[in-house]
């Protein structure tokens, strides 16, 4: 059952984080498998004449949201609400929020979020919408709010607030992750360290499509000279970072450019009666002989695997090997999801060993070159036969696995 939980993070200003831990959430838009769950984060601000309110929750949790502010505040005292990206995770309760402050309040955003909130929920919403530009600063409360854009981190609505006096960022999307961490913060490191996979996996699934952004942003954000000396990060999901708040950018930073992990290789294949599987066997064989470290992951009529959770392990991995069976003329229906995928969301320059089975003719093999072809991704070599893997099917198999780690190192 999802729960609120409502914290102070900061006294000075006095910053009070309102986190909707959402439990119940299956399939991450309706995609992403994430067992782990996630919490959308609203923080509120209390300053001298003002009292903002920094995005709000999911719909779903409308009430459970408005019971919480109503403790923290009067929402007809909200002065100004920031909406720093319009997907509903964030927005979802902001037009019961604006009904009981009765449209009192400012509402600051992009151009782009002011289309999307009329879209979203109609004209009354954004009648005193305030458009701001990116780098644009505004006075509030006796504090300066520096508004950058960071369009693609997620949508190309998205920005982030800058409060410059105590250098606070209010980072939405950008700093957050998947999970439910059992802290707020990242002052415990081992709360840290299982959370960060968390958050691999939400780069990769909600903004691996446009990765490159985050590259380009990250250094935009470095280049203003915000995050090096920022003393807090609050996202819009999981932990706020206020011990080491440079480790998440650069976490994110490390996901963007697709740093590998040492001997890590991700192995990935269905198998349908045993054939590829066969072979995969041999494959992981090899690579443990040669001191590598096989990250598994396999369709069979047993199990599936989750795509998203797939997803998260590629960015750090040093290559990819592809299992893959001819089905009717074609890839593996499962295969073909998880590579369409992993090319448009995760497209790196890694090293990719195809390993192929198929009855009357092989198909799937050359399909999945073609596909290498087109993007980031090095085809070292396709080892394909029929059936069973016969003795010289084993030995090229090996000699496949050993081409590939003389490609990575
Ligand atoms: C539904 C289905 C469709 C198949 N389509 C093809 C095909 O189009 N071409 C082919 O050569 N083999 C085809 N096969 C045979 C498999 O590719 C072959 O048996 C392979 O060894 C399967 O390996 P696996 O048991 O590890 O999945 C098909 C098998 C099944 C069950």
């Amino acid at each position: 059952m999802p729960q609120v939980r409502v914290e102070k993070v900061c006294s000075d200003p006095e910053v009070h984080l309102i986190r909707i831990d959402d439990d119940r959430i299956k399939y991450f838009e309706a995609t992403w498998d994430i067992p782990e769950g996630i919490t959308y984060n609203a923080y509120l601000m209390k300053l001298k004449d003002a009292v903002v309110l920094f995005d709000t929750a999911k719909g779903d949790y409308t009430d459970l949201f408005m019971e919480a502010l109503r403790k923290l505040v009067d929402p007809k005292e909200i002065t100004h609400i920031i909406v720093h990206h319009t997907e509903p995770d964030h927005s979802g309760a902001l037009p019961k929020v604006l009904e009981e402050n009765g449209y009192r309040a400012q509402i600051i955003g992009t151009a782009f979020a002011r289309n999307l909130l009329q879209g979203f929920y109609g004209e009354k919403v954004v009648e005193n919408f305030r458009v701001v530009n990116d780098g644009e600063e505004m006075q509030i409360g006796g504090k300066t709010f520096r508004f950058i854009a960071v369009p693609w981190l997620h949508w190309p609505d998205t920005m982030i607030t800058y409060v410059v006096e105590d250098k606070l960022i209010f980072s939405c999307d950008a700093g957050g992750g998947y999970g439910i961490p059992e802290s707020i913060d990242d002052s415990d490191g081992k709360v840290v360290e299982e959370y960060l996979p968390h958050v691999t996996k939400y780069i990769v699934t909600v903004i691996g499509h446009y990765h490159k952004y985050i590259v380009q942003n990250i250094k935009k954000l470095k280049e203003l000279g915000i995050i090096e000396s920022a003393k807090m990060i609050l996202p819009g999901h999981g932990l706020v970072w206020r011990k080491n708040p440079m480790r998440i950018f650069e976490h994110y930073e490390r996901v963007g450019a697709g740093i590998p992990t040492k001997d890590k290789v991700l192995v990935i294949y269905d198998s349908m009666y045993g054939f590829v599987e066969g072979r995969m066997e041999i494959v992981i064989d090899e690579l443990k002989k040669l001191n590598k470290k096989p990250i598994v992951y396999r369709f069979t009529d047993k199990e599936a695997s989750a795509v998203s959770d797939i997803l998260g392990e590629v960015p750090d991995s040093e290559a990819l090997i592809i299992g893959v069976s001819t089905y009717e003329a074609d890839i593996h229906p499962r295969i073909r999801y998880v590579l369409y995928e992993i090319f448009d969301k995760t497209n790196y320059e890694k090293p990719v060993l195809i390993v192929g089975a198929f009855g009357w003719g092989g198909v799937a093999g050359k399909k999945i070159e073609g596909l290498i072809t087109t993007s980031k991704f090095d085809l070292v070599d396709t080892v394909e036969s029929r059936g069973m893997p016969a003795k010289e099917d084993e030995e090229k198999l090996r000699e496949g696995v050993r081409k590939l780690v003389s490609w990575i190192s």
